[in-house]
């Protein structure tokens, strides 16, 4: 099939996809909670599974991390999320005040338009397609053509759990013949709601131009704070067992390490003993040369690929027991690539007087790449914490844990998500780690409770003031504000 072809087909399946997804999701909204609950959980326990199969399909495919990780991740995004999610109330009644007489109503949002990464298509895809259905929303996917038979296998588990228990044919469906263009019709397409979009920053853009509501995972770039507080050994092992997770895809990752002065050397030894190896300028150079393309791009050449891999790309001798290769770096800028997110197991390594020059260093380094993403802190200074929490432009502060398994929700109590949502600082509707509750909109039920004519004779809440009871107390108030703001402009 030549290219013209392909798009055109593509285009005329996203309509019928949408098409189809609309009518199944008429019948979705009508399922009351525990009909939709016993498909999430048949859809669940069927794709975890596949858990192993499907992350060792992911590696071949995509050459992107390690299965053993993936595999975690996809018992994290089957089994984890939804004894999370499984009492959730997210449609229907979902609270009451009986004593205020409101109540708020969870109405599904409708269709969405999903787009799962290359770098976690398994676990991105379950975690979706399951907050979807949770919610009572249809979902169509758009496969990264990279991953298309993973992200395929998946949707097909996923599918036919779901038909089993009762889910409307085309409630979950996916485009089978990939183009951008057939991409691009799902977003547009008039019955869209919401699209849920995740890497692919190309695609983002054309999310956002289609004017339908996004939820973006952004990108990351979060540094690790070491304050002199830390139990050294402790972070250290957090951030190595983290930056080597699936070989530091997770967006939530750690990129660089910003140390205390007081406490640099110490860090640096035991990095070292934990199988850092601290590259010499020169090395650092040669390494970098591989990390963006000529258009600014990363390289996929380097996504989730292991220290050893990515030093013998570059020609670099590390010896054999290298987990993590770390650059010392002085300063942050768009052209330095070091203070820029890579989504391999490399680290720039900073050092700061103080604390407080750290905290300035952090959000260098956040408003560089990353901006309303995530960052972690190692400290037992509850003070700093506080105040470091307080002052940075990100979503997540986390404390004392490795940040790629804290971010998503593994190590942390935060929400166990996939699509971690970067707020108004990343250009983002949302800062959640995104669960069922993003995926709705709330229906405000108020009885009557007052008469208007309560509201002035209720007692006013400003010592020197009295409710306005006339025409002529309002009168009065006119003047006496005119006089004030003569006498201020005189
Ligand atoms: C919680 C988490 O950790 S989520 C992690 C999310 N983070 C990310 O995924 C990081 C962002 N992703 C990226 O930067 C890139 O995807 C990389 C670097 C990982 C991989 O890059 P590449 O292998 O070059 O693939 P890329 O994703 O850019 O896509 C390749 C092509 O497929 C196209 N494509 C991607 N997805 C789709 C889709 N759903 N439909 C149609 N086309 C698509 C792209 O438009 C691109 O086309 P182009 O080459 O003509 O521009």
């Amino acid at each position: 099939m030549n290219r013209i072809d392909n798009d055109l087909l593509s285009v005329q399946e996203a309509r019928i996809l949408v098409e189809n997804a609309r009518e199944a999701q008429k019948l979705l909204a009508t399922f009351p909670q525990e009909k939709l609950d016993k498909i999430v959980r048949h859809m669940a326990e069927a794709v975890h599974k596949y858990a192993r199969e499907l992350a060792i399909m992911s590696c071949e495919e995509t050459g992107f991390g390690k299965w053993q990780d993936k595999f975690v991740k996809n018992v994290f995004a089957s089994d984890f999320l939804y004894k999370k999610i499984r009492d959730m109330k997210v449609v229907g009644i979902i609270s009451e005040d009986k004593e205020n007489k409101t109540m708020d109503i969870g109405v599904p949002v409708g269709v969405i338009i999903a787009l799962p990464p290359s770098t976690n298509p398994a676990s991105t895809t379950i975690y979706k397609a399951l907050i979807a259905i949770k919610s009572g929303n249809a979902i169509v996917f758009s496969p990264h053509p990279k991953a298309r038979k993973t992200i395929g296998r998946v949707l097909d588990i996923l599918i036919r759990a779901a038909a089993e228990s009762g889910l409307p044919s085309g409630a979950i469906g996916y485009l089978r013949t990939l183009a951008v263009d057939g991409t691009v019709a799902l977003m547009n397409h008039k019955d869209t709601a919401l699209i849920l979009v995740t890497g692919v920053p190309k695609l983002v853009r054309a999310a956002y131009t289609s004017g339908k509501p996004t939820i973006y995972g952004g990108p990351g770039n979060g540094p690790a704070f070491i304050e002199r507080s830390a139990d050294i050994k402790k972070a250290v092992a957090d951030i190595i067992a983290s930056r080597t997770f699936d070989n530091g895809i997770v967006s939530a990752s750690e990129q660089s390490i910003v140390a205390e002065d007081c406490i640099a050397d110490e860090v640096r030894q035991e990095l070292r003993r934990n199988g850092a190896y601290f590259l010499s300028d020169q090395e650092s150079q040669q390494l970098s040369k591989n990390f963006f393309r000529p258009d600014g791009r990363l390289n996929p050449e380097i996504v989730g690929k292991s220290a050893i891999e990515l030093a013998r790309q570059s020609g670099i001798c590390v010896p054999e027991d290298t987990q993590v290769l770390i650059s010392e770096q002085k300063y942050v800028s768009a052209a330095n690539p070091y203070s820029r997110e890579k989504l391999c197991p490399v680290l720039a390594f900073y050092v700061e007087k103080d604390w407080l020059n750290a905290c300035e260093k952090c959000i260098e380094l956040l408003v560089n790449e990353g901006r309303g993403h995530t960052l972690v802190i190692h400290s037992t200074n509850e003070k700093v914490i506080r105040e470091f929490a307080l002052k940075k432009p990100v979503s997540r502060v986390l404390v004392n844990t490795p940040a790629s398994l804290g971010g998503i929700g593994a190590t942390t109590n935060l929400f166990p998500a996939l699509t971690l949502g970067c707020g108004a600082a990343g250009g983002g509707v949302t800062s959640d780690n995104v669960t069922p509750l993003n995926l709705i909109n709330i229906r405000k039920v108020g009885y009557g409770v007052r008469q208007l004519g309560d509201i002035k004779s209720e007692p006013c809440s400003f010592a020197n003031q009295r409710s306005l009871e006339s025409k002529q107390d309002l009168n009065e108030l006119l003047e006496k504000l005119l006089k004030q703001l003569m006498v201020e402009k005189i």
